[in-house]
């Protein structure tokens, strides 16, 4: 069976679900929180009730691969059944491996998430391109093919990501705003949006520069930061402009910490679906 492209299916479950991408990041610190053990017992526990609780009803699920590749071979088994489930439940999954190396291997990365095939199969993945965008091309092309969906770090929300991402090539054009331009131009034609998005940190608040007037690459932007790292969602329409219709913020720790209970897992996703939804409906899309 051939997917529709990523960004089709994207917009819809954006639509449906509201925009909200809630991440599965198993923190030993949160597992402690909840009860469980730090061992791959409690590990299987948490993922499953995050997914039991959220799958059917936000529109992506993020598992932050390291926290399940911590516990080896049997981390990646709880992560291949947390991707299958929440597939099954309706979620897009988004699979957070910030992958990058050179092409060759990155073909392999790319097999890994986006071929149908794998056990790991997702529907998006996130990237790295500071091998060169370039490198990417083996996991932009099987995306293309698999109806999958690629994420590449634009402007992280990490404060240290400012060093390489500001930096300046000889033509006057900051690293960010070449990684939105190859964006652009991948996605060019695709409506309603393209499978390639960038991630660009919600914690940014008004210093984006001159990479701001870029953020329209007609495909989606990851927003992270939100919660945990200060930003809100009344921040967004600062941070992105117009392009904020574009946005799919993401809320890790902010929504786990009200685990284990699933109702309160739930309404804290519905409250920031809600201030997300309230702050991107104040914006007129048409505004610059
Ligand atoms: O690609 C990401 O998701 C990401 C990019 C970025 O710039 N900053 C960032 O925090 N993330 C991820 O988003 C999640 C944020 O988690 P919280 O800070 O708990 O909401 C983590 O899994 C990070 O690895």
């Amino acid at each position: 069976m051939t997917l529709e492209p990523f960004g089709v299916r994207l917009r819809r479950a954006m639509d449906q679900r509201g925009p909200l991408c809630v991440g599965i990041d198993p923190h030993a610190s949160l597992l402690a929180d909840w009860g469980l053990s730090d061992d791959i017992d409690g590990l299987e526990r948490f993922t499953r009730t995050v997914v039991e609780a959220l799958a059917d009803r936000v529109a992506v699920l993020k598992p932050q691969s390291a926290f399940f590749e911590r516990f080896g071979s049997r981390g990646i088994a709880v992560l291949e059944q947390a991707v299958a489930d929440s597939r099954e439940a309706g979620a897009l999954v988004l699979m957070d491996a910030k992958r990058g190396d050179i092409g060759s291997t990155m073909a392999a990365y790319a097999a890994t998430y986006l071929d149908p095939a794998s056990p790991l199969f997702s529907d998006a993945v996130t990237v790295s391109p500071y091998l060169g965008y370039g490198s990417l091309r083996p996991a932009l092309d099987l995306a293309r093919e698999s109806g999958t969906g690629v994420f590449v770090l634009a402007l992280t929300s990490n404060p240290e990501g400012a060093e390489v991402q500001h930096a300046v090539r000889a033509d006057g054009a900051s690293v960010a705003a070449t990684m939105l331009d190859h964006l652009r131009a991948e996605n060019a034609d695709a409506a309603p949006m393209g499978s390639f998005g960038a991630v660009v940190g919600a914690t940014l608040g008004g210093s984006l520069g001159a990479a701001r007037a870029e953020l329209d690459i007609n495909g989606p932007l990851l927003a992270p930061g939100i919660g945990a790292q200060g930003a809100t969602a009344a921040d967004l329409p600062e941070v992105f402009g117009a392009a904020v219709h574009d946005v799919v913020p993401n809320v890790s720790r902010g929504v786990l910490r009200h685990g284990p209970d699933t109702a309160a897992l739930r309404s804290s996703a519905e409250r920031f679906a809600d201030e997300v939804r309230e702050a991107v409906s104040a914006v007129d899309p048409a505004a610059g």
